[in-house]
């Protein structure tokens, strides 16, 4: 992955968000963007925050289909070209990692092609503000929740350290920013599939104590793949821990009911 690319994602990222608000809601996450594009400070609920999480944040990929609103997918990555580009890089690292956790997992390399098809990969673009959890009330002082991603796994980049993972004795560890180097972790996918055998990664973002940006990577299935314990890790002693799950249609119900189900004006 190319340094300067990540370094210009960055920029590009700090840009957007440094431009008023009126500006950054024309390009609004909802239902009819398929949830790519803009969710502003509070927007996104969670379920141990007051106010929500304490970012502004950002989705680019590609849609599944024509977006309803009749927008092209594109207008939503107008702001960010380099971005774009970073993307684009991801996926094919993406597809990368993917091949050596399927060989590494033994599954034989075409296990998973029919879920690739088109899928639903993601760059996330997050930005943290020194004073964004007062702003909305929050009574918690780290940023963002802990939560597993809804993903195979998700490669991250932070100009400033705040992303910690959680061990399996509990305690969590702070992930140190390395300008030239990546970090990955499992999502909830993974650990589906294989029956709970691979975990995936509970992560949070402590306070913030500096303006912060990170870069999320979500590499995805297919919009309508159905994610379920596979054959080789089930047995009479391993019966499924994990009911199927839909990733297009039940993934953007939990989106919509974070999001508040909604396009209207942010607070
Ligand atoms: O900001 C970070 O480092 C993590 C963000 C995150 O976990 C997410 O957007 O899913
Ligand atoms: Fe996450």
């Amino acid at each position: 992955m190319p340094v300067e690319l990540v370094a210009s994602a960055f920029e590009e990222t700090r840009n957007f968000y440094l431009r008023p608000l009126g500006e950054k809601i024309e390009f609004n996450a909802g239902v009819g963007s398929q949830f790519l594009g803009y969710r502003s400070l509070g927007r996104e609920k969670s379920t141990s925050h007051m106010g929500g999480e304490a970012c502004e944040q950002y989705r680019i990929g590609r849609t599944a289909g024509a977006l309803a609103s009749g927008r092209s997918a594109d207008f939503y990555h107008e702001p960010f070209r380099r971005c774009a580009a970073l993307f684009e890089r991801m996926t094919v690292l993406g597809d990368r990692i993917f091949s050596a956790c399927v060989e590494g997992l033994a599954l034989g390399g075409d296990s998973f092609a029919p879920y690739m098809k088109s899928p639903m990969h993601r760059l996330g673009l997050n930005y943290y503000k020194v004073g964004y959890g007062a702003e909305i009330a929050n009574t918690v002082d780290y940023a963002m929740s802990p939560h597993v991603d809804h993903a195979i796994f998700t490669v991250i980049a932070q100009d400033k350290p705040g992303l910690e993972v959680q061990d399996p004795d509990g305690s969590w560890i702070h992930v140190p920013v390395t300008p030239d180097a990546l970090f990955v972790f499992l999502g909830d996918y993974v650990q589906r599939w294989t029956n709970g055998a691979y975990r995936s990664a509970l992560h949070r973002v402590g306070p913030v104590p500096v303006d912060r940006i990170s870069i999320q990577y979500k590499h995805r299935p297919s919009y309508s793949t159905v994610v379920a314990p596979l054959d080789p890790f089930v047995d009479e002693e391993n019966p499924p821990r994990y009911d199927p799950f839909d990733t297009g249609s039940l993934y953007e119900s939990l989106l919509e009911s974070l999001l508040g189900g909604t396009e209207a004006a942010p607070r």
